[in-house]
């Protein structure tokens, strides 16, 4: 079985639920993969989709210039989904018309299905009188198609947008001026089915069981009885790609490990524990503590201290392979939004906001080849294979970790002092987080260390000390976030707990901070 021969193209125009889209495709079986809207025209009949769907935007089909479909999408001859501005290109490339709204709608509306169409037809949250569908969906935006093309017929409305959708079944070419693909639309999930099973015919071979059985297959087919090193984090994605390579190349793959002194507490113990002794992967473990500390101090500008943890990574990595002799693979795990963020880095428009610690090329000297068995799969598909593959579920679903560890999350200068504080009170939260069940409704929790000193007052004596701030956010994708609104009580107990546990320590503060304008870590 091939489980990317039935598959879907996504052509992204800029909506902030491009990725949602995908991922609900993900969800329901299907392969697809995220292109930008200007694909070239090659690449579109080179990918060979069972149907394209059209995304959102926050541009206007109403400007000059202003995006549209490639004509190779007409020309595949499968069906398309236009949604939002993607309706709205559709109508305009076929002779239709979209005209600037008086109102915008953003948020929750009603539509009404209409003209029976297979897209629609039976999926309601509720029959009006006269035995119409309606539905609760999900809109934002100024625009829409006042005028439907030649061809095509109306197939929803809403009480303010008389064409809130429209067909030509002929061709097949679908779109809604909703968002199908968030939750507030309740039937969202089956209206994607439709479009993705019965519409373009798609099976849905794309499962956990099956990812795993076709990376198995194909890493053997790359590595062949070569040997694999892999850096093994502790975190998701590189725990995935141990447990996958394992079970792929079994001995050929050697995990190395960095501890390098800006781990969290006993994260190094645990890692050995659960890979080595009850995955039985083999893991070298590295002390490199004083190596990373001694290159570090003196420097507190975050992007050079990056740069030397970025740097160090790599000279481990090589030293450990030289040392083993006859790797010729480095296995990683990237996976997809890493691959559809640095293509977007790569157009240059994107500012660097911070250099990633794994970003960046190897030494030439490595000459190995990578292994990346993640590259096209999303962290809730990582997620579940890491499951399928037997790893415990507090490691699946444990927060990300940067590589750069609590070298990023100790304000300037990194001294062995502040990471073991910082250790200290980053545990405490944790626990208590744990404890209260909010690890699991946030996305990343953790303690930063503030080289402020401020005042304050135990017992009858005074201290001086630093302070630590705590910050937790929920997200689904890391490019945006909300700081989580923790109940005060919870907030309460770690502040106590780290002020009385640990000496160095004079106050906690917490960051009410979301992304944008701030970013996750603090440097
Ligand atoms: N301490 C470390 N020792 C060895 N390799 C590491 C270490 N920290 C990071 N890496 C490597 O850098 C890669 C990127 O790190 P990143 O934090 O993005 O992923 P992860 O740790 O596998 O998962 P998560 O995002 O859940 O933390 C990892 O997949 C791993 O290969
Ligand atoms: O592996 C990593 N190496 C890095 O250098 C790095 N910097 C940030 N992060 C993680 O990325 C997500 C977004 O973080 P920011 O909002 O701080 O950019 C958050 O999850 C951060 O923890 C990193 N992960
Ligand atoms: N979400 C969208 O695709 C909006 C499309 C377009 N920008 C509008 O406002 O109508
Ligand atoms: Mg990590």
């Amino acid at each position: 079985m091939n489980i990317h021969s039935d598959r879907i193209l996504i052509l992204d125009f800029g909506s902030q639920y491009t990725q949602l889209i995908a991922r609900r495709v993900r969800e329901l079986g299907v392969y697809c993969e995220l292109h930008p809207w200007d694909m070239a025209d090659e690449a579109v009949r080179a990918f060979a989709p069972k149907g394209v769907i059209l995304s959102g935007s926050p541009e206007s089909v109403l400007e000059a210039g202003s995006p549209r479909a490639p004509q190779a999408v007409w020309d595949l001859q499968v069906p398309v989904l236009g949604i939002c501005y993607g309706m709205q290109t559709m109508a305009a490339q076929f002779g239709g018309k979209v005209s600037p709204g008086k109102v915008k709608e953003f948020g929750y509306a009603e539509i009404r299905a209409r003209g029976h169409s297979q897209l629609l037809r039976d999926i309601e949250d509720r029959v009006n009188d006269e035995g119409h569908g309606l539905l609760d969906v999900w809109m934002s935006h100024g625009d829409h198609v006042s005028e439907i093309p030649a061809g095509f017929k109306l197939i929803a409305s809403t009480k303010d947008v008389p064409i809130a959708g429209m067909a030509d079944e002929s061709r097949g070419y679908y779109a809604l001026q909703f968002h199908p693909e968030v939750t507030h639309t309740t039937q969202g999930a089956r209206i994607y089915s439709r479009f993705l099973h019965e519409i373009c015919s798609c099976g849905n071979a794309w499962s956990a069981g099956n990812i795993i059985s076709d990376a198995i297959e194909r890493v053997r087919a790359q590595v062949g009885n070569r040997k694999v090193l892999l850096g093994l984090s502790g975190g998701v994605d590189s725990s995935v790609v141990a447990a996958l390579l394992h079970k792929a190349i079994g001995e050929q793959l050697v995990c190395v490990f960095v501890d390098h002194g800006l781990l969290r507490h006993q994260e190094g113990d645990q890692v050995m524990k659960i890979f080595a002794e009850h995955l039985g992967v083999k893991v070298i473990r590295v002390n490199a503590e004083d190596r990373f500390l001694s290159e570090l101090k003196g420097v507190s500008d975050p992007e050079a201290k990056r740069k030397i943890i970025g740097r160090l990574f790599v000279e481990v990595f090589d030293e450990e392979a030289h040392k083993l002799e006859g790797i010729d693979f480095l296995a990683q795990g990237t996976i997809y939004p890493d691959v559809i963020e640095s293509a977007g880095a790569k157009t240059g428009k994107a500012h660097v906001i911070k250099s990633h610690h794994n970003v960046g090329g190897l030494p030439e000297r490595m000459k190995m080849q990578l292994v990346e068995p993640l590259r096209e799969l999303f962290k809730d598909e990582v997620r579940a294979i890491g499951v399928e593959l037997g790893l415990p579920r507090e490691m699946v679903y444990r927060h990300p970790f940067p590589g750069p560890g609590l070298g990023v999350r100790i304000l300037g200068e990194v001294t062995k002092a502040a990471a073991d504080t910082l250790r200290l009170a980053d545990h405490i939260f944790i626990e208590e987080l744990r404890r209260s069940g909010w690890y699991d409704q946030t996305s990343q929790a953790f303690a930063v260390f503030l080289p402020v000193k401020s005042v304050g007052v135990t017992g009858d004596g005074r201290r001086y000390e630093p302070v630590i701030a705590l910050r937790a956010v929920q997200t689904i994708d890391f490019m945006t976030a909300h700081w989580a609104h923790l109940p005060y009580e919870l907030l309460d107990v770690c502040s106590r707990r780290i002020v009385n546990e640990i000496p160095g320590v004079s106050r906690v503060v917490y960051d009410i901070s979301g992304k944008p304008p701030a970013t996750i870590e603090w440097e």
